[in-house]
């Protein structure tokens, strides 16, 4: 109880414990905070200066550098030599050949002297290539690349000996070929490849000619004499091969037996399957079928050559071991001398080949460069000493080359692409390929690579040349000492002055290149401005074309509008107010008037009617009934035909014309009102104008009915009739005026104006208040009513045989235009119809015009408050 009187234990401090506790803030590397230096001044390292002397300081070699203990290895397996072919000078080739005539007096030897000179002078500046001496040549480009290209010349040394033009076939063969035939003889092959380009002497050096026999034959020559003197020998067989690679119009490449019975030939695994030996016994033998192989050889004239060799010949001359002797050695073994001749190499320039020939080329080409990889293999297999072929195999490479200053880049590119196999010196070279790039220009190492190599080589030259002159001249140590020694001294100073010039050279290189490239960009620029003045051009032109087309749309629009406009008006005038409806007088409302046709159709308003009064009635009727206010309706009768009919019934006709009138340039028809009144009794017309369509946009009409030109014809017959020619003048008026041209009219008064319009003395009543009535003599009755807004003509069902049917409109009479009928058609108009035709043009025609009385005025007002309805 105790226990359960005591206090309760308290709760211990709570302690809130997280599931996922928090995280610990990974200490990132970047927030630590980098000590910086208090004394970062004297701290960070000095900034050198840009180590542009270091730079020019590095020596690169331009090409590479053959190793001269490499080259001294292969000149052990390989001997390069250069035959230099004799420059051929047409002018004094000419000169000499030229036969001097008999009757030529002898030249002046001083001049004859100075001729030799001269083409002396010719031959030594005209030679691209010199003999330096018998292992070396310079190779100097004409004047023209020096100056454009900056190509330097180049002395090329390390050949196993260079042969000058002026060197014979006999001295080629002892210092080229002799050794080898003769290590052939002791049983160890060889080989002698001529190599260079096309005309440059490689057949000439190999085959020679009957006078001046080449390698092949020298070498049969020894071969076969060398048998005939040692005994030890003859028992050795010489067997002669000969067969050429050629490609067959430029497409695949072919081998051929060149022998007699020779075809064609198959390489298997390396190995020429099917080629014949023929056993040669002496020399004649094998020179009488080497001379018909050639015979065979593909050859073909071309601008470099005129019988070049289109093939790779290959000759090959083998010898069978010697017979053991007595102690079972044998002396001799088995030994092959390999004599190839190599289609030139060829530049699509001098040649001039084209098509298959050009394929020809390339064929050529190609094959010369395998060669050159292959020989390659061969020294590098040549040089393990495991190999066996080590130790009898010696190859030759004679390299022939024309000396002309056109032949200059034949020859520097074929020394060097003999180049790995033996020493060349640079003299300041500026390579083409590098002038050809300009990004190569950039590259300080290729740049000073020449100048580092020129110095060099002048050193060399100069002592070289010293030694020569030393060996050659014998001259004395002291001489030879001095020479020395003055080049010793210069060093340090040339070494100044190459650095110099190296830096000289680097910024003009680098002048020329950002000349060039700003060259370049200025002609893009110019490029580009040509364009933009095009485009401008083309913009402006686009411009004025636009700005046409804009105004011809405008137009375009402007008539459109019109016309429509117009041609609502015509189809409002069309539906709304026909009028072909036309006017008609309707006798019949009328006491008096039996028929009254009136029809608006026609400015050639006729208006016939036996024994009626014709009226002519010309009208515009408003084509722009909504602008409009006022339409004026005109009949006008200019050449009113009037038939006069004896008989107290007249019938007055109107013979509608129809007729379309261009108004105000949108070919708007106007029609006109073909007013056809026909009357037979009374002798007053009533002319009921109601039109129909048109009552709420026309304000007024005013009906103008005038003959002026009235004729009038008096028939034996009862009938009077009256034709209309209406003038075709048609215009749109602010009111339409209707003009009654009758001389006899007369006028009813209307039932709201009670007005009556007798006009037995008048001529003519106008009930236009603009214009003055026409009278018209001989018209008999005229009765006008103007009704609302329509003028039509009413037809008396008694004139059934009147030639125009035109449909009766809907009679829409107003109660006041029917009283006006009626009241008109009560006017007595008999006097006027009896008045003679001399009347019409009279002085009473003339007395009427202009008057205008209360009844016309009565009229024109009813009119218009009708019309304005
Ligand atoms: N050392 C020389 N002395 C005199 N004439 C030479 C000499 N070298 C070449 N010729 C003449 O030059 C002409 C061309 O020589 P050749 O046919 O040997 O040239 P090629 O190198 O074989 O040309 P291709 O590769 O086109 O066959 C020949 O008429 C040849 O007589």
């Amino acid at each position: 109880m105790e226990e359960m009187k005591s206090p309760p234990l308290t709760c211990p401090n709570t302690v809130t414990v997280r599931r996922n506790p928090h995280r610990k803030a990974r200490p990132t590397p970047s927030t630590a905070v980098p000590q910086i230096p208090t004394t970062p001044s004297k701290n960070l390292p000095e900034i050198s200066s840009f180590p542009i002397d270091e730079i020019l300081s590095i020596q690169i070699p331009q090409n590479p550098q053959p190793d001269l203990s490499q080259a001294s290895s292969t000149s052990n397996n390989l001997n390069v030599f250069l035959r230099i072919r004799p420059l051929v000078l047409v002018k004094s080739g000419d000169q000499n050949s030229k036969p001097r005539g008999k009757n030529v007096w002898p030249k002046n030897p001083a001049k004859r002297v100075a001729v030799k000179e001269k083409s002396a002078k010719e031959k030594s500046s005209e030679a691209c290539i010199t003999v330096n001496d018998s292992q070396s040549v310079t190779l100097s480009p004409p004047l023209a690349l020096q100056t454009s290209k900056r190509i330097r010349s180049v002395v090329y040394q390390g050949f196993s000996y260079v042969f000058s033009a002026d060197s014979s076939q006999g001295k080629v063969y002892e210092k080229m070929l002799s050794p080898l035939v003769e290590e052939f003889l002791k049983g160890k092959s060889g080989m002698l490849a001529a190599l260079g380009p096309s005309g440059s002497g490689k057949t000439h050096t190999i085959f020679g000619s009957p006078r001046d026999p080449g390698m092949v034959s020298l070498a049969l020559q020894r071969i076969f004499k060398g048998t005939t003197s040692i005994g030890s020998e003859s028992r050795r067989s010489f067997y002669l091969s000969i067969f050429e690679i050629y490609s067959e119009r430029g497409k695949g490449e072919r081998m051929l037996d060149l022998s007699p019975d020779g075809g064609d030939l198959f390489m298997q695994q390396s190995t020429i399957k099917g080629l014949q030996e023929v056993i040669i016994s002496d020399a004649a033998e094998a020179e009488f079928l080497i001379s018909r192989a050639m015979l065979r050889r593909a050859t073909a004239m071309t601008n470099a050559n005129s019988q070049s060799s289109r093939s790779q010949c290959i000759i090959n001359i083998r010898s069978t071991a010697s017979e053991p002797d007595g102690k079972g050695n044998v002396p001799v073994k088995d030994a092959v001398l390999t004599i190839v001749d190599l289609a030139g190499a060829e530049r699509e320039k001098r040649t001039g080949n084209q098509g298959s020939r050009l394929l020809e080329s390339n064929f050529i080409n190609n094959t010369s460069m395998i060669f050159g990889l292959c020989l390659r293999a061969l020294l590098e297999h040549q040089k393990n000493p495991r190999k066996p072929l080590e130790k009898h195999f010696q190859n030759s490479l004679i390299l022939t080359v024309k000396s002309g200053e056109e032949d200059y880049l034949d020859t520097s590119y074929l020394l060097r692409q003999a180049s790995p196999y033996m020493k060349i010196k640079f003299d300041n070279v500026v390579d083409p390929s590098n002038l050809a790039s300009n990004k190569r220009h950039f590259q300080t190492p290729r740049v000073e690579q020449p100048k580092r190599m020129k110095f060099s080589g002048l050193e060399a030259c100069s002592i070289e040349e010293a030694k020569s002159i030393v060996e050659e001249n014998q001259l004395s140590e002291d001489g030879c000492s001095k020479d020395i020694k003055d080049h010793a001294p210069v060093k340090p100073d040339v070494v100044d002055l190459a650095k110099k010039e190296r830096n000289h050279q680097i910024t003009q290189n680098f002048a020329k290149a950002v000349w060039n490239v700003l060259k370049q960009y200025n002609e893009k620029l110019k490029v580009a401005e040509s364009e933009m003045k095009i485009l401008r051009d083309k913009l402006s032109s686009e411009k004025t074309r636009n700005q046409e087309l804009e105004k011809e749309l405008k137009e375009l629009k402007s008539c459109s509008n019109c016309s429509r406009e117009s041609s609502e008006a015509v189809n409002s005038s069309k539906t709304n107010t026909d009028f072909k409806y036309g006017m008609k007088l309707d006798g019949q409302m009328s006491s008096n008037v039996n028929e009254t046709s009136l029809d608006v159709n026609s400015p050639h308003l006729r208006t016939s009617e036996r024994g009626s009064t014709p009226l002519k009635c010309e009208s515009t009727p408003g084509q722009e009934e909504d602008t409009l206010p006022q339409i004026t309706l005109e009949c006008d009768s200019p050449k009113l035909k009037a038939s006069e009919w004896n008989s107290t019934p007249n019938n007055y006709g109107f013979t509608p014309r129809q007729d379309q009138v261009v108004l105000s340039q949108e070919n708007l028809d106007v029609y006109s009102l073909h007013l056809w009144a026909s009357e037979t009794n009374s002798t007053s017309l009533n002319c009921d104008t109601t039109p129909e369509h048109e009552k709420d946009t026309l304000s007024q009409i005013n009906v103008d009915i005038d003959s002026p030109n009235a004729k009038k014809s008096e028939l034996n017959g009862t009938i009077e009739n009256y034709d209309f020619s209406p003038s075709q003048d048609q215009d749109v008026f602010s009111e339409i005026n209707v003009d009654v041209p009758s001389s006899n009219l007369k006028t009813s008064e209307c039932d709201t104006i009670s007005e009556q319009y007798n006009s037995p003395t008048r001529d003519h009543q106008d009930v236009s208040t603009q214009e003055p009535l026409d009278s018209s003599p001989s018209t008999k009755k005229v009765a006008s009513t103007v009704c609302n807004n329509v003028l039509y003509s009413e037809t008396s069902p008694n004139t059934s045989h009147k030639p125009v049917t035109i449909e009766k409109p809907k009679r829409r009479l107003m109660p006041a235009s029917s009283i006006l009928l009626r009241d008109i058609s009560a006017l007595d108009v008999e006097d006027e119809f009896e008045k003679p035709k001399g009347n019409r043009n009279g002085k009473k025609v003339a007395a009427n015009e202009g008057k205008i009385t209360q009844g016309n005025l009565s009229l024109l007002r009813l009119l218009n408050t009708h019309l304005r309805l």
